[in-house]
């Protein structure tokens, strides 16, 4: 199988890598398509050194490519499909990570009967974690389903679910990871503040976190019943309740729920964005 990225950027970069690093796909069998404006830039070295074929053409891309990953933003996405249409034939599988962008729109944009999948994915699949969702268009198979599903699974988990949850997918973990490094990063400093040196701090942060995410993992238990595995109830400890009630004075649950809300709503944006040709925002 050959698998295509049209847009040779973060999430694609980071796909690629975790494919070739998890040995799903070899590098031989990954394309990249860059614009031309990506010659003498750092980031083609660095695409090069992955092993992966690179061009600059989007419709040589779609030629060479089974599965293809439109892996480009909503600005660009109306141009992009009307270029590769007259390329696409019924050997095709698309695979569209685009915030916001629906599996209708780019069915409409492609020859009648085109296998279509959207997803979400997430980039810590680099390093072969993270949580895609995916939902399939009118025309993709179940078995087209569960190749995504079984390539996605080699960096991750991966699961289907349904389109009309795909934005609020993409506020929650499409763009969680960015809220995670920013807690990460906030609970370092804190701990720098109280005398650590940062490169221990970041460590013991970073650790902290991965640990309570395979808590929840791997009890399937309520995160507030963890919490209170953590919240000495004695009057003689309570150093996290002391924390907790500043976070909670601070709206700290609030404010991550907010975060949430607010990437759906960016999503819902970019989704008009991609309804007008190149689009450019004021
Ligand atoms: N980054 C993330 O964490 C995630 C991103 N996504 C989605 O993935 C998509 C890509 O995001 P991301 O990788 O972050 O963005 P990037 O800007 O890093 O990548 C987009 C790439 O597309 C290139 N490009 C622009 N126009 C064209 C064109 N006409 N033909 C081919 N390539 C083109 C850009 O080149 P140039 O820079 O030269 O313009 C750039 O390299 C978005 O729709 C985003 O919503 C989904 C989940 C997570
Ligand atoms: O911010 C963005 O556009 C993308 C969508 C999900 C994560 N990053």
């Amino acid at each position: 199988m050959s698998v295509g990225f049209i847009g040779a950027g973060r999430l694609a970069m980071a796909m690629a890598k975790g494919f070739i690093r998890a040995g799903a796909v070899p590098a031989e069998n990954i394309f990249a398509s860059a614009p031309d404006n990506l010659v003498g830039r750092a980031e083609l070295r660095n695409i090069k050194e992955l092993g992966i074929h690179v061009t600059h053409s989007n419709t040589a891309l779609v030629s060479q490519s089974d599965v293809v990953f439109l892996a480009i933003k909503a600005n660009v996405v109306k141009n992009v499909l009307e270029e590769i249409s007259p390329f696409v034939t019924q050997r095709h599988l698309f695979v569209t990570p685009m915030a916001g962008i629906t599996i209708k729109s780019v069915e409409e944009a492609l020859p009648a009967e085109t296998r279509v999948i959207r997803m979400m994915p997430n980039t810590p699949l680099v390093v072969g974690e993270g949580a895609t969702v995916y939902a399939r268009g009118e025309h993709a198979t179940k078995h087209d389903g569960e190749m995504v599903e079984v390539l996605l699974s080699n960096v991750g988990w991966c699961f289907e679910g349904k389109e009309e949850y795909m934005d609020a997918v993409t506020g929650l973990s499409g763009s969680g990871p960015a809220y995670v490094f920013l807690s990460i990063d906030a609970l370092a400093t804190g701990g720098v503040k109280m005398g650590l040196s940062r490169q221990e701090s970041l460590r013991v942060a970073a650790e902290t976190i991965q640990a309570a995410a395979k808590r929840v993992l791997e009890t399937g238990a309520h995160p507030s019943m963890l919490k209170d595995e953590v919240c000495s109830n004695n009057i003689l400890g309570q150093s996290a309740l002391s924390a907790i009630h500043k976070m909670e004075a601070g709206g700290f649950r609030a404010l991550l729920m907010d975060a949430v809300e607010a990437g759906e709503d960016r999503t819902k944006e970019l989704r008009r964005m991609g309804e007008v040709k190149n689009h450019v925002e004021d």
